[in-house]
């Protein structure tokens, strides 16, 4: 074999590994390789359609802040969103710190842990996972805690990718998964032993009538924590840049209105809860958070020639390609939330039902 040749399969060799490794990802890890993102349950040419209209009710404010519209445009958004989240993200739909020496995976579990620690629930008890994705915290919790967790989520594509998840993982005994609006459960009164959520109520229109139907299944004496999205003390409505930050969050993550820290506790107290502990996870000691979105610029570019390419081949649907940018867009408002400190995505509530 002539040098040429040699230095030719040598690269072949490198770029179909570099190909499998990083670009097709590994599915056994994520859950989902390139060649299969898809619309969720859109079918595959209506995607488009329905990134445009996702962007009608930001065209139109008033949908949006008519409650009954918000599940179904929540919904579509994770139609769209779920594939590219789980393959370019994970199967746990949140940021966590980042932790030095540490994994962004095992900085995600601790942080998922450390909801449940803070219920005191014992192994066997039912406890609720409100919005709980396709099931990343829930398995980790199930796993840690030795609880039996029921997920709800509004969309049906990710009860249908979690359930999968949970076979898997040999915990379909432990975790249940619901297709359902956590705005009003089919739940009956006082029948969990603690709840939580994570990264999830930002989507509810009005922050009471979630807590209220957490608060009404949740047994007399039990704990509730909610990690929430909320703008910070340091955010000014009068700054037209922090105006155009936090709208650009809103805009990419189908939020009808960021709320400000001080509503979390207020709105807590008003549906019945005691509050028993509040803390901007993201403060320092802790570090950083949205490191983990700025070290991924590299791999975005090389994400969207991928879709662009799988879209144009006629694998990946055409909306895909859309959707992907919209994200793009947001990592960056997302990144600048937290440089300049006025957004947080994990100010933690910790809240009793009381006897
Ligand atoms: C809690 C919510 C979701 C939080 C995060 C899980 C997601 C917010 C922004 C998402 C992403 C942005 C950029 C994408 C990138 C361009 C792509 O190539 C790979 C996936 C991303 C990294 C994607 C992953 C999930 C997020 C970080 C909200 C919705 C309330
Ligand atoms: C950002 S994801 C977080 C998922 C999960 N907690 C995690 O950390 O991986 C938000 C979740 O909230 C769910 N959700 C939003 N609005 C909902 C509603 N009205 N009823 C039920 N689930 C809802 C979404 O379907 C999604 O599963």
């Amino acid at each position: 074999m002539d040098s040429l040749t040699l230095f030719c399969t040598a690269s072949l060799v490198a770029g179909g590994l570099y190909w499998f490794i990083c670009i097709l990802g590994s599915a056994e890890r994520k859950g989902k390789r390139a060649v299969n993102l898809s619309g969720g349950s859109i079918a595959k040419e209506n995607v488009q359609d329905k990134y445009e209209q996702y962007w009608t009710f930001f065209r139109r404010p008033k949908e949006i802040e008519t409650a009954e519209k918000v599940p179904a445009f929540v919904d579509t958004f994770y139609n769209l969103v779920t594939d590219i989240y789980e393959w370019g993200w994970g199967q746990s739909f949140h940021f966590s710190p980042a932790i030095p020496g540490k994994s962004h995976r095992d900085a995600t579990r601790l942080h998922e842990e450390m909801a449940v620690d803070l219920l005191n629930v014992k192994p066997g008890s039912r406890i609720l996972d409100a919005g709980c994705g396709v099931g990343g915290p829930m398995r980790a919790i199930a796993a840690h805690s030795g609880a039996n967790v029921v997920g709800i989520t509004i969309n049906e594509y990710q009860v249908k990718r979690a359930r999968l998840h949970n076979k898997k993982a040999g915990l379909e005994k432990q975790c249940e998964v619901v297709c359902g609006n956590f705005l009003e459960m089919p739940f009956e009164d006082n029948s969990f032993d603690g709840a939580y959520s994570i990264e999830a109520t930002c989507h509810a229109p009005k922050l009471e009538e979630v807590y209220s139907e957490i608060y009404r299944v949740m047994k007399p004496g039990s704990l509730y924590v909610s990690y929430e999205w909320v703008t910070t003390e340091l955010y000014r409505g009068e700054d037209a840049e922090h105006v155009e930050v936090i709208q650009g969050i809103e805009r990419g993550d189908a939020l009808p209105g960021l709320r400000h820290y001080t509503d979390i506790a207020e709105v807590a107290k008003k549906v019945g809860f005691e509050v028993v502990q509040e803390k901007d996870l993201a403060k320092p000691p802790s570090n950083p958070w949205w490191t983990r979105l700025k070290m991924g610029r590299f791999a975005y570019w090389r994400n969207h020639v991928m879709i662009t390419v799988l879209a144009w081949v006629g694998i990946a649907p055409k909306g895909v390609v859309d959707v992907h940018e919209m994200l793009f867009v947001t990592a960056d408002y997302l990144t600048r939330g937290g440089e300049t400190g006025i957004f947080t995505p994990m100010h933690m509530i910790l809240c009793r039902k009381p006897e």
